[in-house]
Order: C-alpha cells, then sequence, then structure tokens
C-alpha cells in the first residue's frame, strides 16, 4: 500500500513515520504527479492558510478532488481537518470542501490552545491520547458524516466514507491505531475499486 503525505507545510515527517511502523510504504508529496499510484493520502496539521495558498499555487485544488472523486481515501489531521472541512466558520480561502462538516478554527480559546487528553474511540482505540494544538472543532456534520468521537460534547473525528478527519494529532504519539484505521479504510476502498475495474 503506498500513501502520500501532501508536504507543502506542517507535520510530515511524523506521518509518514506512524505510516511506515503502521506497515505502509509512505511518501512526501511535493508535486501533483506524485499523486499517481497513491492508493491513499494524508494532509497534515500545521497551518491551513498557509497549505491552502500552496496547494493552489501547485494545483493540488483540482488534483486532489479528482483523487477523491476517485474514491482514493483522504485523512486530514488539526488543519488537514480544515483543508477537507465542506465550510470554514467565518473565513473563506482555498480549502477542498470534500467533507460535509462546518468547522471553527482555533476553537479550543485561548487558555486551552494545546492539551492532551485520553479519549475512547469506538471501533479504534479505548484510550486514544489526543493530542490537541490551536485545534479546530467540528460544528456540523452532515447526515452522511460519521462522528467518531467527541470531547466535552464537541465533535472531534469524523469519517464521511473515504475521507477521515480528526481535530487532534495522532501522528505526535507512538500510537498506530487511527493510521492503522486509516489503512484499513484504504485497503477496503482500493479492492472495491478493483473490482470495480474489472
Ligand atoms: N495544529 C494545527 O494544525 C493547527 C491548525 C491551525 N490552528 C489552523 O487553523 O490552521
Amino acid at each position: 500500500m503506498k500513501i502520500g503525505v501532501l508536504a507543502l507545510q506542517g507535520a510530515v515527517a511524523e506521518h509518514i513515520r506512524l505510516l511506515t511502523l503502521a506497515g505502509a510504504e509512505a511518501i512526501a508529496v511535493k508535486r501533483v504527479e506524485q499523486l499517481d499510484g497513491l492508493d491513499g493520502l494524508v494532509i497534515p496539521g500545521g497551518e491551513s492558510t498557509a497549505i491552502g495558498k500552496l496547494m493552489k499555487k501547485y494545483g493540488f485544488d483540482t488534483a486532489l478532488r479528482e483523487f477523491s472523486a476517485q474514491k482514493k481515501p483522504l485523512f486530514g489531521t488539526c488543519a488537514g481537518l480544515i483543508i477537507l472541512a465542506g465550510e470554514i466558520e467565518g473565513q473563506d480561502w482555498v480549502h477542498l470542501g470534500l467533507m460535509d462538516i462546518k468547522v471553527a478554527r482555533n476553537a479550543f480559546g485561548r487558555q486551552r490552545e494545546s492539551f492532551e487528553v485520553d479519549l475512547p474511540i469506538p471501533g479504534i482505540a479505548e484510550d486514544f491520547r489526543a493530542v490537541f494544538i490551536r485545534a479546530p472543532l467540528i460544528r456540523e456534520v452532515g447526515d452522511d458524516v460519521d462522528i467518531l468521537v467527541r470531547h466535552n460534547g464537541e465533535i472531534v473525528a469524523a469519517r464521511q466514507g473515504h475521507l477521515l478527519c480528526a481535530s487532534f494529532h495522532p501522528e505526535l504519539t507512538d500510537d498506530l491505531r487511527m493510521h492503522a484505521y486509516f489503512l484499513e479504510m484504504v485497503k477496503e476502498y482500493r479492492s472495491q475499486t478493483a473490482v470495480g475495474t474489472v
């Protein structure tokens, strides 16, 4: 399984490390041509405005919409979640608009800019150490979106078919379970696509 990590800005090496430990071949993706032959892509945390600008500059806005249209799985963490969102509360800049979620940036307030908490994520982990850094929240989700976990009542991870997102940073832990879950999604969609092309 070959997974890319969008390498325009942000926590790229950390995702590559965990994907590799979870058994995938992982590469840093800096040019759209590198998307060919990938089975899935991670959009890392960082600064979503910077990632958005660079995505447009290098043609990733169009290329990643095509990538998603082929049902290739995408996993966005923190800023990556913002990039996947359909709507960003009160703001408008380049994002992919793929997931039917409305998000608020930096939504935990100043006192709680960074914190860690153990979250039970049904089907993934009973005690996942979630690291939040100036994290976004998911305010609303559409009917096709499954809420994976909440923290203090607020939605912090969700899945819509081949799209996965988390407000926190699983790549900053040694816990492979969230990345392993993403790789299972990739396998699932890869076999569906293979059947479809026979
Ligand atoms: N750790 C992160 O990815 C922070 C996201 C950042 N606050 C943003 O809005 O883009």
